[in-house]
């Protein structure tokens, strides 16, 4: 057990447990304002993308903003707004602990998705709700979500966060792709793809702490981190908003941790199949947050992949799980990036 960490001291009430804890993260709350955001500029993530429109009882419906190149909807919007349309059902006092999906098909970008919600159970602790996805009469994403009223708990423990660098020592995706733009001997095509990430609306901020291994550029073993955060104001007070928003990150970047070790493929169809996410503490998704992700396996045209969200006070926040379809080619060229 060398990397976990027993918490011992206890809470008023004898236990303790990172949900009792009254404040999101309690280290950088100035963060934001520091670095020119005000309430002014709220993240498009709160305003538009998580802000369902309601229907009917328990009928929702989302828009989109960001539409990955693929131009099938980006699973972590479906999984958020599928979780929102959950936490609308369920009373003040209950906070989401884990959610368990199946992207059962493509999204459609064209037009919205309906979230209808399936009251399946209000016990006394926990209390689940089961939400389908749907597009043109179809489900593209069945979640089921469980809620359980806050209690102490005498166990506590977790593993250790990674030593990694800082995000104020790492440069952010656009400054890293100025970079590579940069680069005198760099193919049209890879200058194309490059200002098309640039273009592109991605509603949350990045920071890989590899950038050789976020871009795939260099080998390695399947386990990758960057820092993370939602572009624009969130503030404190909603946990309910924070694991919607931190469901949505939590789908970037990370199926492709399981194709790191393959440097003579590269990627022709990948898709999430399924996507599972437990919440373990209270955190604000506006402030930078790690996500440690990495592959124990790949195999029969799938990969698994586990990620672990971190404050960057060292407490784990959510954890989560999912297993894609890894369709790869072999690589014809070398990549002049
Ligand atoms: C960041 C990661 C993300 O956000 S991904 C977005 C969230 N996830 C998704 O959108 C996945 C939604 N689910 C799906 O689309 C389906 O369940 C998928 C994953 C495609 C699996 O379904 P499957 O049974 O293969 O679908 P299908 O028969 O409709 O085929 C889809 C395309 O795949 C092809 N396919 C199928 N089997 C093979 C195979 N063995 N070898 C090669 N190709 C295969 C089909 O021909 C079809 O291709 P096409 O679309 O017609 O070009």
């Amino acid at each position: 057990m060398t990397n976990i960490k027993v918490e011992e001291k206890t809470s008023k009430s004898g236990c303790i447990s990172a949900l009792e804890a009254p404040t999101m993260s309690g280290n950088d709350g100035a963060d934001k304002a520091e670095s020119g955001f005000t309430q002014d500029l709220k993240s498009v993530l709160v305003t538009s993308v998580l802000n369902l429109e309601e229907l009917d009882i328990d009928l929702y419906r989302g828009r989109h903003h960001w539409v990955p190149r693929t131009q099938r909807l980006f699973g972590g919007q479906i999984i958020g707004q599928a979780l929102v349309a959950a936490a609308k059902s369920v009373g003040e006092n209950l906070y989401a602990h884990s959610l368990h999906c199946y992207f059962v098909r493509a999204g459609d970008p064209k037009v919205p998705v309906l979230y209808q919600v399936d009251r399946t159970r209000d016990g006394r602790s926990f209390t689940v709700r089961s939400v389908k996805a749907i597009q043109h009469g179809q489900p593209i994403l069945i979640c089921q979500a469980s809620f359980q009223v806050l209690q102490p708990s005498p166990l506590q423990h977790q593993f250790s966060m990674p030593v990694v660098p800082q995000p104020e020592e790492l440069p952010t995706v656009e400054e890293i792709i100025h970079q590579y733009l940069s680069k005198p001997d760099l193919t049209e095509s890879a200058k194309v793809g490059l200002n098309k990430i640039l273009a592109s609306e991605v509603p949350i901020e990045i920071k890989p702490v590899n950038p050789a291994l976020f871009y795939r550029i260099s080998p390695g073993e399947p386990r990758r981190y960057f820092w993370g955060r939602a572009r624009g104001y969130i503030g404190e007070g909603n946990m309910k908003l924070h694991c919607c928003v931190a469901a949505y990150v939590s789908d970037f970047a990370l199926l492709g941790t399981a194709l790191l070790p393959y440097s003579k493929y590269k990627a022709r169809f990948t898709a999430s199949l399924d996507h599972a996410m437990w919440f373990h503490s209270t955190f604000r998704s506006d402030e930078w947050m790690l996500y440690e992700c990495e592959s124990p396996w790949a195999g029969s045209s799938r990969g698994l992949v586990q990620g672990r969200l971190w404050r960057r006070d060292g407490v784990l926040a959510a954890s989560c799980a999912q297993e894609g379809v890894l369709r790869v080619k072999p690589v014809t060229q070398t990549s002049k990036l």
